[in-house]
């Protein structure tokens, strides 16, 4: 049996990044950035950009993928506030693009979206079916992405995280710990729950999940859906930015640390152009059931990703610290 060809866009982000290393064994992987590629049996070129719409529906029938996995997205929430029709184009029109190619193809498509489709109302753990309605421009242009995919009739997998981290690209976590050597306090939201989720998580949970729908056959079109997957447990960005602070103390004790103080704060006391929501909780029933799959508490990932980042802090500790 030849291998599945896999095509994979957005290959430099955060979770792009992590599954180039995990896709890798299912099967012929042709991952491709902002600036695209070639095809490796025709050497035809192949783009990458999700602005250029017409030269990304005629990549995915050049490549020929029994999947196409989409990492990339336009994800800076605040300056999406400014920029809304980008913000559409790349998360929702190329989206579009791509299902329907895909649909053409038969090919699957692995998405991501966000648990800021939802307006984050009361403390239960959203489900997949539960209904959205999105605060600001980015989880209004990630709902449209996934419209989109369910409108085209291409087999799929939506996967709504949140909260991502990891040893690419910048994210709260890297924020926090460049401040916590920068102030003395540091004043954070206490009133926006979710899960710091890992990009290794999520791309080791995706190579997984999309193992088993090229594995099987005929009977994959039941697996078609939306899915929650985040790691286990809540907190707030407060919480979040404590358990950093404290693991990045003991990994990197030589950094430079200055802050004294993290103090919790209400979103009021906060304000961003963005809003977000309060209650970000994602129930993953159904990703733990359907693909018999365990997704850990969200500490476990934080400390690991402390430890992997704790030698570049200890070398290079901001000036004017007295280190
Ligand atoms: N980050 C988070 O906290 C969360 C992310 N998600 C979703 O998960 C997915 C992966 O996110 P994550 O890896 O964290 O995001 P990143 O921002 O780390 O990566 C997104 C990638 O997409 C690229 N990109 C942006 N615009 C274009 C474009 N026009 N053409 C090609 N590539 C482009 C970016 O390139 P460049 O750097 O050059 O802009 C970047 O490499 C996204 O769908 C996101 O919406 C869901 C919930 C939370
Ligand atoms: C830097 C900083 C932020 N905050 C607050 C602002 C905001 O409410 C919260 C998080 O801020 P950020 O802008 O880092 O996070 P944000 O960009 O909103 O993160 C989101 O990204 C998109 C892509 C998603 O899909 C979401 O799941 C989520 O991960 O922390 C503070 O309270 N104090 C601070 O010093
Ligand atoms: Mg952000």
């Amino acid at each position: 049996m030849s291998a599945p060809r896999i095509l994979l866009l957005g290959k430099d982000g955060q979770v792009g990044w992590e599954l180039q290393r995990a896709l890798a064994p299912l099967g012929e992987l042709v991952a491709l950035g902002r600036a695209g590629g070639t095809e490796p049996a025709t050497g035809a070129p192949l783009v990458g950009d999700l602005a250029d719409l017409e030269g990304l529906a005629a990549t995915v029938p050049a490549v020929r993928p029994a999947a196409i996995v989409n990492a990339a997205a336009y994800t800076t929430v605040d300056q999406a506030e400014r920029e809304p029709e980008l913000a559409q184009r790349i998360n929702a029109d190329a989206v579009a693009v791509l299902a329907q190619a895909a649909a053409r193809c038969g090919a699957w498509l692995v998405h991501y979206s966000t648990d800021y489709v939802f307006d984050g109302r009361g403390e239960r753990p959203w489900r997949e079916d539960d209904p959205t309605a999105p605060l600001s421009v980015y989880g209004h242009s990630k709902l449209a992405g996934e419209e989109a995919v369910r409108a085209s009739g291409c087999r799929h997998l939506i996967l709504r995280t949140q909260w991502v981290y990891g040893v690419r690209g910048g994210n709260f976590a890297r924020t926090m710990l460049r401040l916590a050597r920068e102030r003395d306090v540091l004043r954070v939201v206490d009133d926006q729950w979710g899960a710091p989720t890992g990009a290794d998580l999520i791309a080791d949970v995706t190579a997984h999940a999309l193992h088993r729908v090229l594995s099987a056959g005929g009977a994959a079109d039941t697996f078609s859906g939306t899915y929650h997957l985040a790691a286990a447990g809540a907190t707030t960005w407060c919480g979040y930015a404590r358990y950093l602070v404290e693991q990045a103390r003991q990994a990197a004790p030589d950094a430079g640390w200055r802050v004294q103080a993290i103090e919790p704060i209400p979103t009021a006391a906060y304000p961003t152009p963005a809003r977000r929501p309060s209650n970000g909780r994602l129930d993953t029933t159904r990703l733990q059931t359907t693909f018999g799959l365990h997704l850990p508490p969200w500490q476990h990932g934080v400390a690991r990703w402390v430890a992997s980042v704790a030698p570049t802090l200890r070398c290079c500790a901001p000036t004017g610290t007295g280190h």
